[in-house]
């Protein structure tokens, strides 16, 4: 890694109320096949427990060791973010979609999984903005109590402004105090957009900006990156915040292996942010951006898993899913399908 950058649980916003805030609830109940009530048969609707900070704190004291860490599932159902970067509508129904898709998969987890439900965020339009940022402290808060009780935790987005949420939340907890945290986004876009208010094209320069802030270098790499859909100006910009960066034309599991070994070697911890467009349109057609190329599944699934084997996972999330333009459900079955690989 280039840099310092060591986090100090000091980030650029606190705010109060944490996980004792009340939530909304997920729209989508968590259902499924049901073939017996017996562990053999367990599915995720039937494993999936509602969160409650008592809950946690047990089951967090019982487990024994990082695989069986519990996990903690938040939903930001918003898509204020996008609409602001002007993309297509509809990824505040990302959550539901995900939990939707997860609820009939087979359950051979090792770890108790509780969904705390969702911070929403109202979308606006242009003269009446939703507030979007009021909606990422919210959302950062309910995730640093989560982590701060001992949890892996992941993000159900949302738009790709769920990425400063996650920060803020990151930022929040006194899990990353001290720690050198890396952030690795699997993206076809760099996301380092400049503009006046937040949207889901700028998270991780407001990211870099609030690291500089405090006298630190964001540890920032992206895998998947598409050259036609990142201008001139974002690679420079890229450059200048000495971004570590893949191609999609040259990601493969070899090339991707040595690119996430490298950045997780000078890490403690790394907070992973996936957005579905990193992957083929045909495997994700459910985004706002679909990607012409993309990073094969099997590559973004084989990443995923020597993450999820490193122990340094702090907190994930899986952003852009936007199931008004999906086929037969199929990007959020992929999303799904990440989810529990990262956390199997
Ligand atoms: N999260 C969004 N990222 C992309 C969207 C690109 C597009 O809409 O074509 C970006 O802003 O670069
Ligand atoms: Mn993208
Ligand atoms: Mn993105």
């Amino acid at each position: 890694m280039k840099g310092g950058g060591h986090w100090r649980g000091s980030g650029p916003m606190r705010c109060a109320g944490r996980m004792s805030e009340p939530l909304d609830i997920p729209r989508v109940p968590w259902s499924g096949r049901n073939d017996g009530d017996s562990a053999e048969h367990r599915r995720w609707w039937q494993a999936v427990r509602p969160y409650s900070p008592e809950a946690l704190s047990a089951a967090v004291a019982a487990h024994d060791g990082e695989r069986s860490r519990p996990a903690v599932l938040l939903g930001f159902r918003s898509e204020e973010g996008v609409r602001r970067n002007k993309g297509r509508l509809g990824a505040a129904e990302g959550p539901g979609a995900i939990r939707a898709a997860l609820g009939p998969l087979a359950f051979h987890l090792d770890r108790e999984v509780f969904d705390a439900g969702d911070v929403a965020v109202a979308t606006g339009r242009d003269e009446v903005p939703g507030d979007l940022e009021g909606g990422q402290e919210r959302f950062g808060s309910a995730l640093a109590a989560a982590l701060d009780a001992g949890a892996l935790t992941v993000g159900l987005g949302g738009g790709h402004e769920t990425a400063y949420a996650s920060y803020l939340g990151l930022t929040e907890s006194e899990r990353t105090g001290g720690a050198r945290v890396g952030v690795l986004n699997l993206d076809a876009h760099f996301d380092l957009r400049s503009e006046d208010r937040a949207t889901s094209g700028t998270p991780f320069l407001q990211m870099a900006r609030a690291e500089a802030a405090e006298g630190r270098e964001l540890q920032y790499a992206v895998l998947g990156i598409s050259t036609p859909n990142n201008t001139r100006a974002l690679f420079e910009r890229a450059d200048e915040l000495r971004v570590r960066y893949l191609l999609d034309e040259y990601t493969t599991w070899e090339t991707a292996e040595s690119f996430v070994e490298d950045f997780l070697a000078d890490l403690d911890a790394l907070y992973l942010t996936i957005d579905l467009d990193v992957l083929p349109a045909p495997v994700a057609p459910g985004v706002s951006a679909p990607a012409a190329v993309g990073v094969p599944l099997e590559v973004i699934i084989a990443v995923v898993r020597r993450i999820a084997a490193s122990g340094k996972l702090l907190h994930a999330d899986i952003a852009e899913l936007n199931p008004a333009f999906d086929v037969d459900g199929r990007t959020a079955r992929v999303a799904a399908r990440l989810v529990d690989t990262l956390l199997g």
